[in-house]
């Protein structure tokens, strides 16, 4: 303790740490011996800091008996090695356009670059527990071409893709040999199978995070949350019903729109639950995971479609509004099962998505990150 401190502070300053200890005993509890999935995606990656802190955050959970699953993204990575090799790239509907030439540069940066980065971290603080996977190997991934309508027009995106089956025996493998699996966001292109689909590493985790039947999904990224009335600064939502969020989707921007749809996705899907978290804030998933207030915006489901791997919130009376949180029908289940799905098609989307044509957005993410 800090010699500038008096006898009096350090007691005060013990009594705060060890209460918050005590604080992550109910998630503990909760969480321990469950799959929690965490999207790591491109913005959060940018400072050195927050990647060791991430890397940090990924081995504590697994010492404290959870088994997270990394699912990374690379969007302005992808963009930095494509502005390099003078190949354009522009975004319609939070995606970006994957020329033939382009997906090569994707799945290169990818699988190549970040995924080893990562595995490369977390094994630095974690003693070799990392193992890196490929979407496009062992099957995990497979998938067909989406196109994108945006302001009532179609437009085609390449090679890029939704995921129609997951394939998750590796991942569960690692997970049982107690290993971190890190995976990047490619899939099988299902109608030529040597070919590779560009899959927004958003919609890949929550892919896997439904066929993991996992207990958990967050996401990072770098705001806050997600903002009802965007960009106004006060509009943060701590907590979201799947029914509210559903009639939300059509007015979010850019990239929230993929990422909010597979936060809906795999709630409606069996995951006990989705959170958006300010990646930004070192250490903001041990926050999230192991303190009662948590960190970010929230997805739950509707109260009648809870299932019992979703009845955490709830229970322990985290965050939970009065209305969605009706004790009297969480014994519903009136859906997914908590058990791992294999390969079952995992998108048991409500939201506007179709195979082809994806939400219709107002606006569009920029042509460069
Ligand atoms: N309603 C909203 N709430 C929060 N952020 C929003 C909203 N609509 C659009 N955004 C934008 O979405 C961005 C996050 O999406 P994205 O850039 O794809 O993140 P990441 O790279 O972390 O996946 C934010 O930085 C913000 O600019
Ligand atoms: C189709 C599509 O847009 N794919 C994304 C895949 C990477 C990604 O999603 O990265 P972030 O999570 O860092 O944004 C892309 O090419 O940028």
């Amino acid at each position: 303790m800090s010699d500038d401190l008096t006898k009096e502070e350090e007691h005060e300053l013990a009594a705060v740490k060890a209460a918050t200890l005590i604080e992550s005993l109910p998630w503990l509890k909760r969480f321990s011996g469950k799959t929690v999935v965490v999207k790591f995606g491109g913005n959060a990656m940018v400072n050195d800091d927050l990647k060791r802190a991430f890397a940090e955050d990924m081995v504590y959970l697994r010492y404290a008996g959870l088994h997270p699953v990394v699912v990374h993204g690379g969007g302005p990575q992808i963009s930095a090695a494509l502005k390099e090799q003078g190949i354009a790239s522009e975004f319609r509907g939070g995606y970006r356009v994957t020329t033939t030439e382009a997906i090569t540069v994707v799945r290169d940066v990818l699988a190549g670059e970040v995924n080893r980065e990562i595995v490369d971290l977390v094994n630095e603080h974690g003693d070799g527990l990392a193992v890196g996977v490929f979407g496009d190997g062992g099957s995990l991934f497979t998938g067909e071409k989406k196109g994108v309508v945006v302001d009532g027009e179609h437009f085609d995106l390449g090679h890029v893709g939704d995921i129609t089956h997951v394939d998750p025996s590796g991942v569960l493998a690692a997970i049982e040999a107690g290993r971190i699996p890190i995976v990047s966001s490619i899939a099988i292109d299902d109608a030529h199978p040597d070919q590779a689909l560009n899959v927004n590493a958003d919609a890949a985790a929550g892919a896997l995070a439904i066929a993991l039947g996992a207990a958990k999904l967050m996401m990072l990224t770098d705001v806050p949350g997600l903002y009802r009335n965007w960009p106004d600064r006060d509009s943060i939502i701590d907590l979201i019903a799947v029914d509210e969020l559903r009639e939300l989707l059509p007015s979010l921007e850019s990239g929230m729109i993929p990422k909010m749809t597979a936060c809906l996705d795999a709630v409606v899907g069996g995951v006990g639950g989705a959170t958006i978290i300010d990646g930004r804030i070192p250490h903001s998933i041990l926050l999230e995971v192991f303190t009662l207030r948590g960190a970010g915006t929230e997805v739950i489901p509707d109260p009648s479609r809870r299932t019992e791997n979703q009845n955490t919130h709830a229970e322990v009376g985290r965050r939970v509004p009065e209305s969605a949180a009706d004790p009297g029908r969480h014994a519903a289940t009136d859906h997914a099962s908590t058990t791992p799905q294999t390969s079952t098609t995992p998108q048991t989307s409500t939201t506007p998505q179709t195979s082809t044509t994806h939400q219709t957005s107002t606006t569009q993410k920029g042509t460069e990150q």
